[in-house]
């Protein structure tokens, strides 16, 4: 299982410009999280710091015992080969084909022998659907395929934590939903701790367990999707419904006076904060064939825990999406009065705003998505 990862506190600047400061959460062991924001609102920084390749100022990011942020070099370098890294690009080496810039890390940071490498480099291009291109170069493929290699180079070395920096970028909304479909396949595989930076509200909407923003160098909110997916705070309101209406400008936050004016209505062309339009899709469940996500389980139980404390919209979604008890069967059988009560009606209504805790035949996307995965 994934390695839960703790941030505490954490604050950066460059020179005199703050990032973002005091960001706390916890990317939940096993689970899959997302963290939205507008650009430039730090969330490559983010990532960066948890690995610790930017050292934030104040704060820590712990992760098996080690702060990423304050402790030695040598412990830093050692935990962070608990992590997969996905960059926007796929980060790959152009003269190298798909095969070696999979194969570099193990190569770089293992003694495995060349028949074990090459096992181990099948079994992840046939994770992510590249079976049969090994031999190309980067230039020679499509930003998809770049993106998947990347993917399956995070894989090699067997993450427990996976960091994917827009995975859709330069994606069309097809490939993307393919993407989605990948991760939420490779959690289900490999039930590694992820963290999804991404602009995309598909992607928003069906992968993650838990979701974040950043805005105005602030966390606006961490915890589980439905709560960021009903929230009314205009910045996640704006940004979920893709309006100009709302804090978010073009280039930095508006002023007061703008959103003044767009609060009386007289804003030309803002377009209406559609907030209340936004309906909670199902989570994406595993292609069929492929484990159920134990993740499922343990966020249900972990949520159940923290329902009190929740806001009502995000609690009823919560409690919609979790199994419905079964009636209670008779006392009386064997065809005794009131022996039918508590049969199981399968034409029940079900509340489906997160169906991901009942395994079901999700459509499966030959393409694209990995036609079978067992970890060694
Ligand atoms: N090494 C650095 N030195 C100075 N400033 C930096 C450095 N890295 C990032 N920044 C600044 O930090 C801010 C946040 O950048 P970051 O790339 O994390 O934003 P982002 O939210 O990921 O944006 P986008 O969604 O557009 O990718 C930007 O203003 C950027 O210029």
């Amino acid at each position: 299982m994934g390695i839960e990862v703790a941030v505490e506190g954490l604050t950066k600047s460059f020179g005199r410009k703050n990032i973002w400061q005091d960001v706390t959460l916890t990317l939940p062991a096993g689970e899959v999280s997302v963290m939205l924001g507008p650009s430039g609102t730090g969330k490559t920084v983010f990532l960066k710091s948890l690995i610790g390749l930017i050292k934030p100022e104040h704060g820590s990011v712990t992760v098996d015992g080690v702060d990423m942020v304050n402790s030695r070099e040598r412990d830093v370098y050692e935990a962070r080969k608990l992590f997969g890294l996905m960059f926007q690009d796929g980060a790959l080496f152009g003269s190298m084909n798909l095969f070696d810039n999979i194969a570099f890390p193990l190569r770089e940071h293992t003694k495995k022998k060349e028949t074990e490498i090459r096992r181990i480099v099948m079994e992840r291009l046939d994770m992510v659907g590249l079976v049969g291109d090994e031999g190309k170069l980067p230039g020679e493929i499509s930003g998809g395929m770049r993106k998947r290699a990347g993917l399956a180079r995070a894989l090699v070395l067997d993450p427990q934590i996976i960091l994917c920096d827009e995975p859709d970028s330069g994606l069309d909304p097809v490939r993307t939903a393919f993407t989605s479909q990948l991760l939420i396949d490779l959690n289900a595989q490999i039930d590694a701790t992820m963290l999804i930076v991404t602009h995309n509200l598909d992607i928003a909407a069906t992968v993650p367990d838990n979701m974040g923003m950043l805005f105005r160098r602030n966390l606006v909110t961490f915890g589980p999707r439905e709560v960021l997916l009903t929230s009314e705070e205009p910045v996640v309101a704006q940004f979920l419904s893709g309006s100009r209406t709302g804090p978010i400008g073009m280039s930095e936050e508006k002023d007061a006076a703008t959103l003044a004016r767009e609060a009386d209505g007289s804003a030309a062309g803002a377009g209406p904060l559609n907030a209340t339009s936004r309906e909670l899709v199902p989570q994406l469940e595993p292609t069929a064939g492929l484990p159920e996500r134990k993740a499922v389980a343990r966020r249900r139980e972990r949520v159940k825990g923290m329902l009190g404390q929740l806001p009502p919209a995000a609690r009823s979604a919560i409690e919609a999406s979790m199994p419905q008890p079964l009636p209670k069967r008779s006392s009386q059988r064997n065809g005794g009065p009131g022996a039918d009560v508590g049969t199981v009606d399968p034409e029940a209504p079900t509340l489906a705003v997160d169906t991901s805790s009942e395994p079901v035949d999700a459509p499966t996307n030959a393409a694209d998505t990995p036609s079978n995965g067992e970890r060694t």
